[in-house]
């Protein structure tokens, strides 16, 4: 077997005990492909330190090259901040060309992100992918591309596969979209709008917006490479952003760890009333994952924000909880694994726009969790979870990552959980399952 390959069906490891375990957790997904669009778009070469090398930055790494964009990866003995030394990728903004192919896979930040950087392109861009990338919404991004000047040959449903007529400029300018099935359809947006003619004006017509945070870290690494940002929060009107055009900065950015991948090792203390740490947790972050530190914490632990780092100790006890869950979506898959093992039943609103995302997560957590013995339900935006005693079988994943590592939250607790294609997980966290048996000292 290769390095690094898994079995078609992995065995999820069943905790002997309380897990007492540091874990490195490498950097953030959102943060990584972010940075790396805005560094492809400044007028001066930037760094990415530690930036999270995984399928999704791969693949916008790859898009981004294609494009003619120099990205040199190298590793650095850096003197900046909490970088130290490690990977880095010194990235060349040399200038945006088609013809050229891109493959999204099924990253959602790539299809999303980056058919308004080939509309500054000065030849076509092809956009291919997955199959489920084909089911994935793009309307929003497609639509407001054309109102705002962009030539785009699609086949009609508002969804990949697509190409790109870049035109070497854009007009830019005032749109309105429905990003109530992503808001990623914003980020996408805001993210090339200071290379636009007139900038963009952004105004979100739909009924909700999930996701907010992602919307929020956008709109701070905008600003933190220099481009000026009208929002809802800095005393705009409500769903409306403005980005003014003008030159981007090249930065020297440390990327924070993904506090999303971290979830399954939070998780794990609370699960078998153990602790974790989780070394450069920033202090203040956009992150919707550190929105874990409340959650877990109704949800039965206790978390201490130490200059090293999060420290996160379970107290044996495991609590169900009623959570609107709208702000961090991507959350969803690991805190209904940890709700099917609970003390009391639990509620998770506001996330229907999770039937659109790797997969059919609501549907995907019902049918795995309750394959298990579990009894969990469906609601018009979420799920109902009853705790029972579950037992073994086979977790599919679906393709996603995060069923994957949801099944591994389950298999901590309930012996003889199979998760099918855990190596799934290399979307966002190439090493999951050697981390987890590192976490459970079983490496
Ligand atoms: O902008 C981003 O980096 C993300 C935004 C969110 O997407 P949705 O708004 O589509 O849920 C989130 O779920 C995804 O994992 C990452
Ligand atoms: C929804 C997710 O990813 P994507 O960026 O593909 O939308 C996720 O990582 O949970």
């Amino acid at each position: 077997m290769a390095l690094n390959a898994q079995p078609a069906l992995w065995p999820a490891p069943a905790a002997s005990g309380a897990v007492d375990a540091t874990v490195h957790v490498p950097g953030s997904k959102s943060v990584t492909n972010r940075a790396l669009v805005l560094a492809a778009l400044a007028s001066e070469p930037g760094w990415l330190r530690r930036p999270l090398r995984s399928r999704d930055t791969l693949l916008m790494a790859g898009a981004l090259r294609a494009m003619g964009v120099g990205i040199e990866e190298t590793v650095s003995s850096s003197s900046s901040g909490a970088g130290g030394s490690g990977e880095a990728w010194r990235v060349l903004p040399t200038g945006l060309h088609g013809p050229a192919t891109v493959d999204v896979g099924n990253a959602g930040t790539v299809m999303r992100f980056l058919p308004p950087v080939a509309a500054l392109a000065d030849g076509p861009i092809r956009f291919d992918g997955d199959p489920r990338s084909y089911e994935r919404p793009l309307n929003g991004v497609i639509d407001a591309l054309r109102l705002l000047g962009a030539r785009i040959d699609d086949d009609g449903r508002g969804a990949l596969p697509l190409t790109v007529h870049g035109g070497g400029a854009l007009d830019g300018g005032p749109v309105a979209i429905d990003a109530s099935s992503s808001s990623q359809f914003v980020s996408a947006l805001l993210l090339s709008a200071p290379r636009f003619n007139q900038g963009v004006e952004v105004r979100h017509t739909g009924a909700t917006l999930p996701s907010l945070p992602h919307i929020r870290m956008t709109v701070d690494m905008l600003r933190s490479v220099g481009a000026q940002v009208d929002t809802p929060e800095s005393g705009g009107e409500p769903n409306v952003w403005r980005v003014t055009p003008g030159a981007l900065l090249g930065r020297d950015l440390t990327i924070e760890p993904d506090l999303s991948n971290a979830q399954p090792f939070l998780a794990a203390a609370l699960v078998t009333g153990g602790k974790v740490v989780v070394p450069d947790w920033p202090a203040r972050t956009t992150q919707p994952g550190d929105q874990l530190r409340d959650i877990f914490t109704e949800m039965g632990g206790a978390c201490e924000l130490t200059e090293y780092g999060l420290v996160f100790t379970g107290s044996g006890a495991i609590h169900g909880i009623d959570v609107d869950l709208s702000e961090v979506g991507e959350l969803t898959p690991g805190i209904a694994a940890v709700a099917a093992l609970a003390d009391s039943p639990s509620t998770l609103r506001g996330v229907a726009h999770l039937r659109l995302h790797e997969t059919d997560r609501l549907a995907a957590l019902t049918k795995e969790i309750n394959e298990l013995g579990g009894d969990v339900t469906e609601t018009a935006d979420g799920l109902h979870i009853r705790p029972r005693p579950l037992h073994g079988g086979v977790f599919h994943t679906y393709d996603d990552h995060r069923m994957a590592t949801a099944g591994a939250i389950i298999g901590l607790a309930v012996e003889g959980v199979q998760i099918e294609n855990v190596a799934t997980t290399a979307k966002t966290l190439p090493d999951f399952p050697e981390m987890w048996t590192g976490m459970l000292g079983k490496n």
